[in-house]
């Protein structure tokens, strides 16, 4: 009955974080359990990494506050042999008994054949057939909530995120910066592409549909798995990118700007994007989007197909004719 009521709270959860939580304690209710983790898997420095995103501390779950690119806890993929086996042999589930009382079971969440988190559930006795259904069957039931939740928070058209989770992204991204003290910040930026309504005037609304699908795979190729890929809708692109210095931001944008110009696409031959980008600080969301549309306006009032800086720009003195009133700002 209390796994019954458990479940009942598990898909009650509209956000990732607390049906990672609610999942873990639902396992913990099972007789048997000793500890349950939240593994984060991710891809970087051209090797795999694991850190732990939610565990068990004095009988509590605890969340990391930091992201997986500070966490100085995380380590290579490889050092976790059974998990290691289980992620490159892509497999449902792996158990391994390491003591006579210390029974794990990794389950990943498979995603577009990629697992980004890991569940661990550890047992004092040995797994039996009817636990084993049981720990399985809670997980399908929470792999296919999450699936629903991640269809529900993305664009129908490019796979992006939609506006939906944003706040709380940049939140997240703003108090994992805040949290760890550098110099270095996150930022936010504001991709347009150039003319659109030519290329749809032009070729059709289907061409212009293929050019953003295209220019998403662009964006998803040229940023990592730290950085957060949103669609606000029309041909407007939003990606947080995580803390680092302001030259290595502009770096990357320019990268992305530079890749665009140069992508040769079907039918329509050449298409260029405008980008503004803001510090992603500890303020409004509506405030940074703004800033960052700011330096966006100015980017396409001066020539288009570049990468502007808002506090640059504000430095500089040339956002007096550029100013954009929040009402102006397409947000929504
Ligand atoms: N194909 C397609 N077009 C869209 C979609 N959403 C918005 N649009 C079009 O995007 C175009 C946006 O045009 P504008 O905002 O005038 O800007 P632009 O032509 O890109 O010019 P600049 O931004 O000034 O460089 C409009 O023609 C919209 O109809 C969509 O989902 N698919």
């Amino acid at each position: 009955m209390h796994i019954l009521q458990n479940l009942v709270q598990m898909t009650g959860q509209r956000d990732h974080l607390r049906l990672e939580l609610s999942v873990l304690s639902t396992f913990m209710q099972l007789p048997g359990v000793t500890n349950v983790r939240a593994l984060e898997l991710v891809e970087m420095d051209s090797g795999h990494w694991v850190r732990a995103r939610t565990w068990l501390q004095d009988g509590q779950l605890v969340s990391s506050t930091q992201d997986v690119v500070s966490d100085t806890k995380r380590l290579p993929l490889r050092d976790m042999l059974h998990l290691h086996t289980c992620i490159t042999q892509q497999m449902q589930h792996l158990q391994h008994s390491a003591h006579a009382d210390q029974h794990v079971i990794w389950l990943p969440v498979w995603m577009h054949e990629k697992a980004r988190v890991c569940l661990e559930v550890t047992q004092s006795e040995p797994f039996t057939p009817h636990s084993l259904d049981v720990i399985t069957g809670i997980f399908s039931v929470y792999q296919n909530y999450q699936s629903l939740l991640d269809y529900s928070e993305r664009d129908a058209l490019t796979g992006l995120l939609n506006r939906k989770t944003f706040d709380e992204h940049l939140l997240r991204f703003a108090t994992a910066a805040q949290a760890d003290h550098s110099d270095e910040m996150p930022w936010l930026a504001v991709i347009d592409i150039d003319h659109f309504k030519l290329v749809n005037d032009r070729f059709g609304h289907l061409f212009g549909d293929e050019v953003l699908i295209l220019v998403a795979n662009l964006l998803r190729s040229a940023f990592s798995a730290q950085h957060r890929i949103f669609r606000f809708g029309g041909e407007e692109f939003v990606v947080l990118m995580p803390a680092a210095h302001k030259a290595k931001a502009h770096a990357s944008l320019e990268a992305f700007r530079a890749m665009v110009a140069s992508h040769n696409f079907p039918q329509i031959g050449r298409v260029t994007v405008s980008v503004g980008f803001a510090g992603a600080k500890l303020c409004s969301p509506v405030e940074i989007l703004g800033q960052a549309d700011q330096a966006l306006y100015y980017a396409k009032e001066n020539g288009r197909n570049q990468v502007c800086h808002f506090e640059q720009l504000q430095d500089q003195g040339l956002l007096h004719n550029a100013q954009v009133s929040h009402d102006d700002v397409e947000l929504f």
